[in-house]
């Protein structure tokens, strides 16, 4: 079974597949009479034609390291944002673009980093790795499956960084 050792998650590792959402380096604004810092508009949201935003919130089982990747799916009609609502690192696991996935990808989410996903990214569900697995999820919600499921034809084993 081919594997492939996480990577930790950088905005610039992650640009091809999506944002990193985290409180990095200086805010764009001082707000609240000076008490917080304002981290603006830092992702590329898109919910297309019919559809509007949603927020839901996703309470996952925690899987475990190395991980048996067998699936990756792409939402082609909006992006897909997971927020976690928890401090501990989780797995997002992404593959290259095209009619079926290329090669796959995973990073290593560090405790307060959140992703979006570009609309029609391959990736995998949403991946805890420790209780709770609590994430908000702010995606499309519309009249269409805007799902797309394509099972690996050989399983990954995605495991830890090296
Ligand atoms: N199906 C669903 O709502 N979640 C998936 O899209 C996922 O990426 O976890
Ligand atoms: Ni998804």
């Amino acid at each position: 079974m081919r594997r492939i050792a996480a990577e930790p998650l950088t905005a610039e590792g992650f640009a091809p597949f999506g944002d990193v959402l985290e409180v990095a380096g200086a805010p764009d604004k001082i707000i609240n009479q000076g008490l917080c810092g304002r981290h603006h508009d830092r992702a590329a949201l898109d919910f297309g034609p019919g559809g509007r935003a949603g927020i839901s919130l996703f309470d996952a089982e925690p899987r475990s390291l190395p991980y048996r990747l067998e699936m990756v799916e792409r939402h082609p009609d909006g992006s897909q944002a997971f927020l976690p609502m928890h401090e501990h690192p989780w797995l997002v696991i992404v593959a290259e673009p095209g009619p079926v996935p290329g090669a796959i990808r995973a990073f290593l989410a560090a405790p307060g980093q959140g992703i979006n996903f570009h609309r029609g990214t391959w990736h995998g569900v949403l991946t805890p790795l420790h209780a709770p697995g609590r994430f908000a999820v702010v995606d499309r919600i519309g009249d269409s499956a805007n799902l797309e499921e394509h099972w690996l034809e050989e399983p990954v084993l995605v495991t830890g960084p090296d």
